[in-house]
């Protein structure tokens, strides 16, 4: 069953398992600048769909709409009930052990067991009880990503998640989240400003621009992908071109 923003139960959708997200029209104005303008998205059930676009164009002002936060808009975005969040901080309660954190909001009396699953989930079964504070960036980023797994959802809203992550935890990360996306099956909409992320994790990448998504590229690459495979890297330069960024070439050795 699918709502709208406001929460409105909207009479086909429940029928229509064609969409995990449908927006149309959608408009956002922030002190009379419209910073989305009459946007157009679908994304499929199941679907991963990465977001680029410069500093500033709305990304993250989309995905808060998605998630329910922001109700202030025109136009329609239709989500499923069944959606969770993660965001480049990760948000965890300082007074609340790690399992307790991953429980937060949901409703009734959930099991303790509940969250032990989703932690062992991200391979963090051995900080279940540990407070957030203790944790190191990659695991507080495990713990909200486990948060987020423990809604079932059918659709993940991922704004930057790796952002704050060194390099090696990044990578790590993003194969963990392209693992948790093939197993549950749920649609992913990932905002990064990562090409590499996108082009290795995305069914296909989207870039925003003047308030709409100007341009989606398919990525039609076998998984799991190879940064190294010449495809990839075509992909990756054509998006870095339509982003406006010089791709980076190998540096000429001189000669002797
Ligand atoms: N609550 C708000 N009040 C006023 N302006 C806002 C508000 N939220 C966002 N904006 C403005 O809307 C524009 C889009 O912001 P948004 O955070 O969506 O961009 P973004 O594409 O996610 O940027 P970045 O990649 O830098 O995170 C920016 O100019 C921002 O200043």
């Amino acid at each position: 069953m699918a709502t709208d923003v406001h929460g409105a139960v909207t009479p086909t959708p429940s029928e229509d398992h064609s969409a995990a997200v449908r927006v149309s029209g959608l408009s956002r104005t922030f002190d009379g600048r419209r910073v989305i303008d009459g946007l157009e998205l679908t994304v499929r059930p199941g679907e991963f769909v990465a977001l680029l676009g410069r500093s500033g164009c709305g990304k993250s002002t989309l995905l808060k709409i998605l998630a329910g936060l922001d109700r202030d808009i025109q136009g329609t975005a239709l989500v499923p009930r069944r959606k969770a969040t993660a965001f480049q901080a990760p948000r965890l309660m300082p007074w609340k052990r790690v399992w307790r954190n991953v429980l937060l909001g949901l409703p009734g009396k959930p099991e303790r067991a509940l969250a032990e699953r989703a932690l062992a989930e991200v391979g963090l079964d051995h900080r279940v009880d540990a407070w957030p504070k203790t944790l190191s960036g990659g695991e507080a980023q495990r713990a909200s990503l486990a948060r987020a797994l423990v809604r079932e959802p059918d659709l993940l809203l991922l704004d930057e998640p790796f952002g704050a992550l060194d390099a090696l935890t990044r990578i790590k990360a993003q194969r963990l989240v392209g693992e948790l996306w093939q197993r549950r099956g749920c649609a992913v909409l990932l905002v990064t400003h990562d090409v590499e992320e996108a082009v290795l994790l995305a069914d296909r990448v989207l870039v925003m621009d003047d308030g709409v998504i100007a341009h989606e590229t398919r990525i039609d690459l076998p998984r799991p992908r190879d940064i190294s495979d010449p495809g990839f890297g075509e992909l990756r330069a054509q998006l870095l071109d339509r982003l406006g960024v010089e791709a980076p070439t190998a540096t000429p050795v001189p000669a002797a």
